[in-house]
């Protein structure tokens, strides 16, 4: 049974994927429209449920005048039938009313809803640009996923079991009490009123404090995951009392903003039990005084005060339901902030697939300041022939990084245009651009996977002899043969741990090799992909590097110029422009920037310049 109510829908089937609207309603609703039949379905039963439930109290009532009518001589002969069904309907149809109304909510609606929005929220974000994720904290983006999913299910629920259930309750008791004698259908109607103004002036309330509470706790968990993910450089500066202090400071705001909220929660306890009070007196007392004038039996003074207890139990619940579901909204709203941006580098609307049947690039008087007045690159244009190799080198913060991110389309150009083959790489999809362009960088990190998994990366579909043959040429078996881990796996089983961090520096960018070395891609970018390497395992890696390139069209990005000075072409970038281009020879002869670099050249690093700090900051 209760599989045939989780499988009503599938959390994670296709879904139109477009930015999520950026406020709460439309946001909740683009979640709740593939529930529409069922929240229908949900509503009918909540409404049955409630006035079974009003029904009930009334019935008691009902009971208590039939046996003071009919005395217990009469009573079975007279209304026993009665009663029999009464019987019959709490027993049996009144548990499968509720296990329905429940089975709905609990199974169908909680069970998916919350599963559901957290998948399309993760997939969303999947697909934003690398400047996103560089403009903002891991750990921040993965509390607002997480906890998208159960604000969504939550307010839902809330919304189903909480208010429309009260309210269909209240109607329910409205209609009884009105059929008794409208005078004790007044206070109720009255305290309705009260009631609603009371939640609405205090709700907005919670909601803001939830969405500040919600910002908080966003924020420890970016401080604190920042410091886990960063603890070598944390460790390295001995700022472990520093990195103490930047966490305390946002847990200390977070608890500041808890009291806040709970203030709130005591304020509106207080504003309730006064409610409550007024409408218990309310009903009853009438009710005595209807008693008393002989209007009304006292089976329905007892009805109604058996109502009225109920409601005065229910509002509490009700108002917690409330607050949920404003605090949820909360938190919703301060989720959305990372949730409704949209994707900043996007395919274009029926971009096809790149093809690569020559290898050309060009770059066409190329802009990037990432936003800014200046910096990053201006007006760079380059053409890189079918099969050319490139050797790119400059000072730090030339701009080389940058023009490689671009023909990645890690980032949209701000001006000019990148072909590859004649086709503008913005009117491709992203996925066969990436396809078609291996690249190693110098700081390649390894997912938290086995060896095996980040080498197959390259090319899923791969053999594992053609797996163990691309880390051999990438110099890597060697050191695979011999990995263990704790957990008793060893070779290429062995988990890398987070960004690879079991492994050095070197063997990161051997298995980094090994994986694009399997993609077999017509193109390829290495920025220092080789500067984690010893001379001895680099010397050997070269000529594997030059063997890989062979038909290929290569950009290779090396302070070290010995490792690319054999390529075709060598481009010097400084500042953000080409200054100067040709083979190593010919820039040697000319005397210039390369030539300059070259002679410094010493313990095989170009020497800094003393502007590339200010470059750096900015
Ligand atoms: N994500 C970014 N946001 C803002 N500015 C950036 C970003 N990345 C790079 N820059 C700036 O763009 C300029 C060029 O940087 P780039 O990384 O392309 O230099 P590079 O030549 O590759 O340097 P290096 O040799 O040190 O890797 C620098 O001034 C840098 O500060």
């Amino acid at each position: 049974m209760f599989r045939f109510f989780e499988n009503l829908v599938d959390p994670f089937a296709p879904f139109p994927e477009r930015t999520p609207p950026g406020r709460l309603w439309p946001f909740l609703w683009s979640h709740l429209r593939g529930y529409r039949k069922l929240l229908i379905v949900m509503a009918c039963t909540g409404l049955v449920v409630a006035f079974m439930e009003t029904g009930l109290i009334f019935y008691s009532g009902r009971i208590f005048d039939l046996m003071t009518d009919a005395g217990p001589d009469a009573f079975w002969s007279l209304h026993g039938l009665e009663v029999l069904v009464a019987t019959l309907f709490i027993l049996f149809l009144r548990p499968i009313l509720h296990t329905l109304n429940m089975a709905l909510l609990n199974q169908t609606l909680a069970g998916n809803l919350q599963a559901e929005a957290r998948w399309r929220a993760h997939k969303h974000l999947l697909g934003q640009s690398v400047s996103f994720f560089q403009n903002d904290f891991a750990g921040r983006l993965a509390n607002r996923v997480m906890q998208i999913g159960p604000a969504v299910e939550d307010a839902s629920f809330m919304a189903m079991e909480g208010i429309w259930y009260a309210t269909a309750y209240v109607l329910g008791a409205l209609m009884i009490l009105s059929g008794i004698d409208w005078r004790l259908a007044l206070p109720l109607a009255v305290w309705v009123v009260l009631y609603i103004g009371f939640v609405r002036r205090v709700a907005p309330r919670v909601g803001e404090a939830s969405e500040r509470l919600s910002r908080g706790r966003s924020a420890v968990t970016g401080r604190v995951v920042d410091a886990y993910t960063n603890m070598d450089t944390v460790k390295l500066f001995a700022h472990g009392a520093r990195e103490e202090a930047y966490a305390l400071s946002a847990m200390k705001r977070l608890r500041l903003r808890f009291l806040r909220f709970m203030r709130l929660m005591t304020t509106m306890s207080l504003g309730l039990q006064l409610l409550n009070g007024l409408l218990i007196v309310g009903v009853v007392g009438p009710g005595i005084w209807l008693w008393h004038a002989g209007t009304v039996t006292v089976g329905d003074v007892a009805a109604a005060s058996a109502l009225t207890l109920r409601l005065n139990g229910m509002t509490g619940w009700i108002m917690w339901v409330t607050i949920r579901l404003f605090e949820h909204a909360g938190v919703i709203r301060e989720s959305l902030d990372s949730l409704k941006q949209p994707h900043g580098v996007v395919d274009a609307p029926g971009a096809p697939e790149l093809a690569v049947p020559r290898g050309e690039i060009r770059f066409d008087a190329v802009s990037h300041h990432y936003g800014k007045a200046r910096g990053g690159l201006d007006r760079v244009s380059l053409t890189i022939a079918p099969g050319e190799k490139i050797g790119l080198v400059g000072r730090s913060g030339a701009g080389k990084s940058t023009l490689v991110n671009l023909l990645m389309r890690f980032h949209d150009v701000e001006g000019g245009r990148i072909e590859i083959d004649g086709q503008a790489i913005d009117g491709v999809t992203q996925d066969s651009l990436r396809r078609r362009i291996g690249m190693v960088t110098q700081d390649s990190s390894l997912l938290h996977r086995s060896v095996r998994e980040n080498i197959l990366y390259g090319r899923p579909g791969a053999s594992m002899e053609e797996v163990i043959a691309a880390a051999k040429r990438a110099e890597a078996h060697g050191f695979i043969t011999t990995l263990r881990d704790r957990q008793g796996r060893s070779g290429y089983d062995v988990q890398v741990g987070e960004r690879g961090v079991k492994l050095s520096g070197g063997q990161r960018q051997r298995i980094a090799l090994a994986r694009v070395i399997l993609k077999d891609a017509p193109v390829l970018v290495l920025d220092e992909a080789t500067s984690a390497l010893d001379s001895e395992v680099e010397a050997a890696i070269q000529d594997t590097l030059y063997r890989v390139m062979q038909g290929k069209t290569v950009i290779a990005i090396a302070h070290r110029l010995s490792t690319i000075a054999q390529m075709d072409r060598i481009v010097v970038m400084d500042g953000g422009h080409i200054a100067e281009q040709g083979s190593h020879a010919e820039l040697l002869a000319r005397g210039g920037l390369y030539a300059g670099f070259w002679a410094r050249q010493s313990g095989g690093f170009i020497g800094l310049d003393p502007a590339e700090g200010v470059d750096a900051a900015e």
